[in-house]
Parts: C-alpha cells; sequence; structure tokens
C-alpha cells in the first residue's frame, strides 16, 4: 500500500515559529510520531513525504532518524492541502492502484488504523477513518443565530488516512482544478463528482494536532500509551 503523507502546512492555527509537524512531542517530533506508527503498520510499503523544500533537510533526518526501511520519497508541497496532495498523487509510483493519503499533523493514529484502513479496499473505492460526532451540532447564521441542529445520528467526524483508488482520485482533483472546487478533504472532492466515500471506523484519539492544546492532550494521550 502507497501512503502520501500532507506535512506541507505552516500551522498558522499553532501559532508556532515554522511547521508544526517539527515541534517537539515527548521524545520525538509530530512528523516523527505519525512516521513512526505509518512504518509499523505491516500494509505499508511505500510513503511519500509532501513538504515545503524548506522543511526537506529536516525531515530527511528524522527518516534518517527512525532507520525506516520502507522506501521514502519526498515530494514538493503546495499553497493548500488540496495542491500538496494533488502533487503526491502526480508523484506516486506507476504501480500504485490505491492510495492512502494521512495528514502528518494526525500523530496519534495507530498501525492497526492504517491496516484497517488498508484492509478496506477490499470492499470499496473510496473510504475515509471517521468517528461518530459526540457533541451537538448547531449550524448558525453570520449573525451568531442558530439555524439548525442537524441530526447527530447522521453526524461523523472526519478524519485520516482517507483511501481511493488512484486513478478516480487523481480524476477527480483535475476535475476539482477545473472547476475551482476548494475542498478541506479528499473525500469531499470525490463526493462533488458523485463517487460513494465510505466510512472506516476511526479512533477517537486520532486528532488533528490543530492548535495548542491539541499538542497537551496528545502528550498526555501518547504518556498513557508508553
Ligand atoms: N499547503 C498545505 C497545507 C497543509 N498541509 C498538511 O495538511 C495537514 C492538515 O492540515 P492542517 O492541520 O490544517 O495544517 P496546517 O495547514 O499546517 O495548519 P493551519 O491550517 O493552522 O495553517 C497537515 O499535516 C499539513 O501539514 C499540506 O500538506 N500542504
Ligand atoms: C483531512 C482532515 O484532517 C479531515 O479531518 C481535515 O479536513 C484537514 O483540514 P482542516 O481544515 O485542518 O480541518
Amino acid at each position: 500500500m502507497h501512503l502520501l503523507i500532507p506535512a506541507a502546512g505552516v500551522g498558522k492555527r499553532m501559532r508556532a515559529d515554522g511547521n508544526k509537524l517539527l515541534l517537539s512531542l515527548l521524545d520525538h517530533s509530530i512528523m516523527g510520531w505519525t512516521l513512526k506508527a505509518a512504518v509499523a503498520a505491516s500494509t505499508i510499503e511505500w510513503i511519500g513525504i509532501i513538504c515545503q523544500s524548506i522543511d526537506e533537510p529536516v525531515f530527511q533526518e528524522i527518516v534518517m532518524k527512525l532507520k525506516i526501511k520502507k522506501p521514502v520519497a519526498f515530494i514538493r508541497g503546495g499553497d493548500t492541502r488540496q495542491e500538496s496532495v494533488k502533487n503526491g498523487l502526480q508523484a506516486l509510483p506507476i504501480d500504485a492502484e490505491y492510495v492512502l493519503i494521512h495528514d502528518g499533523a494526525r500523530c496519534l493514529a495507530t498501525p492497526k488504523l492504517f491496516e484497517r484502513c488498508s484492509d478496506a479496499f477490499n470492499h470499496c473505492q473510496g473510504f475515509i477513518a471517521a468517528v461518530p460526532v459526540k457533541d451537538t451540532i448547531k449550524q448558525v447564521d453570520n449573525s451568531g443565530i442558530i439555524k439548525a441542529t442537524p441530526d447527530r445520528s447522521h453526524l461523523w467526524a472526519a478524519q485520516t488516512p482517507q483511501g481511493f483508488n488512484v486513478t478516480l482520485l487523481k480524476e477527480a482533483h483535475e476535475k476539482g482544478q477545473t472547476h475551482g472546487w476548494s475542498v478541506t478533504d479528499d473525500a469531499a472532492l470525490f463526493e462533488k463528482c458523485g463517487l460513494d466515500v465510505h466510512i472506516v471506523e476511526g479512533e477517537e484519539t486520532n486528532l488533528k494536532v490543530t492548535t495548542p492544546v491539541d499538542l497537551a492532550i496528545a502528550e498526555c494521550i501518547l504518556r498513557q500509551r508508553l
């Protein structure tokens, strides 16, 4: 299984001085933890790290320190996650039929989750890891007035890994560019193309390290695993 890791963001919401994926989390960087889990997953055979050129030397160092035996490619990132993934798809080896895409910022995903996601290709061409939403969600207008309370039983929080047939996802990205679709995940492109995207059971702990408080929560979860 081929895995693309978008890691080319700047982490504005983290307000860090540089790419948040290089921040320390216990004895590794955020990206170090993400890579460790991906490498430990028996199904992952190839890893593409999508990053900005300025960060590539540090990511190379992380890969070396972890003594990763699986092939790792470095791919140039874009200005948005969507662009970064599009670049990643172009850089996949020619024989890649299916691909998993996993945010570098989701550093708590377990090897089991990667393996469960790889197995999902046995029954579908597109899926995302997700968990049922626990909160009551309100839809609010621009004046701060609640307009709707969607039925929670139909709401899922999207995570990564997300997995797709490579040809179909490449086509969806092309269409997205042509039509000017701007999305925050790859599933949304599949959806806009009218293709089915299935749900694979995610992990409650598979949070995305987005703001400083997420870093503290991630540390807590990792300590419990030690
Ligand atoms: N141009 C971009 C933007 C984001 N990402 C990656 O997409 C993942 C999810 O994005 P997010 O958590 O939003 O990261 P940032 O874009 O870095 O954060 P922010 O939105 O706060 O700036 C991250 O692993 C990030 O590195 C990327 O590869 N290329
Ligand atoms: C892909 C993603 O992690 C799914 O939750 C997410 O959409 C990334 O973008 P975000 O804007 O940081 O939510």
